[in-house]
């Protein structure tokens, strides 16, 4: 039997449930806390480990040109337990990896059942863990029990734990077409942290405005679910079609407003706009902008079709689009370390979509290196985190540093966000084709997707292999 004292887990979804495995893995012993049956959410519907709430999909498997895919076969690499349960309950779906959701469940609850290192103990840990609980990962996900949430919220301060994801659409920068767009901040104000030209502008005439009102009022929207009924709009957040309905002019006053900005490229009084949307950088790599005070509940391809109509983001390739969800989600760039630790109490370490990841991957991407994190910390040898060029490092980067709060950040500015090219640091030469000469369209973005792949996959192999010698060495 281990000497070492136990880990604690609170939450047995896809974060930790990869955490657990990952620590009894590393020969630490593990108590996984599972709320249900003894206390339900208002999705999950078994009492199984991992249980998928909504789609059965893990999304594309293709590691070479698709973000999701290359974070699979990293996690597959570091011995993922959800993804060796996905691989083995796969069911037919194209390209993506889909699973059978009861079996995938099964599977994962079965071999943490079967470890001689995990306790599974069913019930809601409802306040702050005791005292003596010296290493706990919380990894209680976006629907995390009231009474946790609140016991996290007097710890962390009320604007660094959000109950709601009001979300504005995310565009990769290099989708922007500045000869139509350009930079600047509304009356060249520089503000504590700025240049003055902060800010990307697509600039509207009249006409253009009208038809994206109209349009906009027309698209197709997305319910709430039943338990999400009773969302608040919170004032500063209002979805912009809720803005529209209120008045044609209202958007023009709000998030659309033209005044204190100038256009470049034009000369006379067609310099001036009648409506102005604004982008603002989103990521300190500068490779994102998001599209301010868009928060909306348009139908995905609905807000693909309108937000293309603006001028300048006729091509525009979407990091994110927009949406207002249910979802408990730390404020993790102020308040976590970059090891995933509460910097006020840094026994505390924090897992999964509760950390401003999306999505089952990678919240159980993050489970995966918050279990390493803890094990290798209760071992005594700390493990540093993968490097930002890997994709777990890159998602690891957007939820502890990379986000960047600009001039005029509200509390809300750090949004969940699925893994995604943006995230990684940009290449430092753009890929060439056989013939030595710079490619274009299509060929250019898979070949430098490729290109960010191949440098990803050697920086994991480095990492991981550093891990494993550092681990026979200490044996
Ligand atoms: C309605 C809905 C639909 C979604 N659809 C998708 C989708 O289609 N695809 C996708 O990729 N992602 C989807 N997501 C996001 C998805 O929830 C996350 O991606 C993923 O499940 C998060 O993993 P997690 O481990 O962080 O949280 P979860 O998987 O939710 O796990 C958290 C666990 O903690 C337990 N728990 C909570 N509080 C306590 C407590 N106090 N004590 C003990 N246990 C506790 C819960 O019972 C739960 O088992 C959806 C989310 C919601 C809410």
């Amino acid at each position: 039997m281990s000497k070492l004292s136990p880990i604690h887990v609170i939450g047995g979804g896809l974060a930790g449930s990869e955490a657990a495995w990952q620590i009894a893995n590393a020969g630490v012993p593990v108590v996984l806390h599972e709320m249900r049956p003894v206390r339900g959410t208002d999705a999950h519907k078994t009492d199984g480990l991992a249980e998928l709430v909504c789609s059965n999909s893990f999304r594309s498997d293709d590691a070479r040109t698709n973000a999701v895919g290359l974070l699979h076969a990293e996690m597959r690499r570091l011995g993922s337990l959800v993804m060796r349960c996905g691989d083995a309950n796969q069911v037919p779906a194209g390209g993506a990896l889909a699973v059978d959701r009861d079996a995938f469940s099964a599977a994962v609850t079965q071999a943490l059942d079967a470890h001689p290192l995990v306790t599974i103990e069913r019930g809601e840990i409802a306040g702050l863990p005791p005292a003596e609980w010296d290493s706990v990962i919380v990894a209680t996900g976006p629907l995390t029990s009231p009474a946790l949430a609140e016991a996290i919220l007097q710890l962390t301060g009320e604007t660094s734990l959000a109950f709601f994801d009001a979300i504005a659409p995310i565009v990769h920068r290099d989708s922007i077409d500045m000869d139509v767009a350009w930079f600047q901040s509304r009356y060249d104000k520089a503000g504590p942290g700025g240049t003055g030209a902060d800010y990307i502008n697509c600039p509207m005439t009249r006409e253009q405005y009208e038809a994206f009102v109209d349009g906009l009022l027309a698209g197709e929207k997305t319910s709430f679910k039943g338990w999400e009924l009773n969302t608040p709009y919170f004032d500063g957040c209002l979805p912009i079609e809720v803005m529209a309905e209120r008045g044609r002019e209202t958007l023009r006053h709000g998030p659309m407003k033209p005044f204190g900005l100038t256009n470049p490229h034009k000369e006379g009084p067609a310099a001036k706009s009648y409506a102005i949307v604004q982008l603002r950088q989103d990521n300190a790599l500068g490779t994102l902008y998001n599209m301010v005070g868009f928060q909306t509940k348009l139908k995905h391809g609905a807000q693909v079709e309108l937000f293309r109509t603006i001028p300048g983001l006729e091509n525009a390739e979407f990091a994110r689009l927009g949406g207002l969800h249910r979802n408990t989600y730390l404020n993790s760039p102020v308040v976590l370390d970059p090891a995933l630790r509460l910097k006020a109490q840094p026994r505390l370490r924090f897992a999964g979509q509760i950390t401003g990841c999306e999505g089952y991957v990678e919240s159980a991407a993050m489970g995966l290196l918050a279990g390493r994190l803890a094990a290798a910390e209760r071992l005594g040898s700390p493990l540093t985190p993968p490097p930002a060029d890997t994709a777990m490092g890159a998602l690891l980067n957007h939820i502890t540093g990379g986000h960047i709060a600009t001039i005029d950040e509200g509390p809300r500015s750090f949004q969940p966000m699925n893994v995604n090219f943006g995230l990684f640091p940009p290449l430092t030469e753009a890929p060439k084709g056989e013939d030595g000469k710079k490619l274009k369209g299509t060929a250019k973005a898979i070949a430098r997707k490729m290109a960010i792949t191949d440098r990803a996959r050697v920086a994991m192999e480095t990492w991981a292999a550093a891990q494993e010698g550092g681990r026979v060495a200490a044996e």
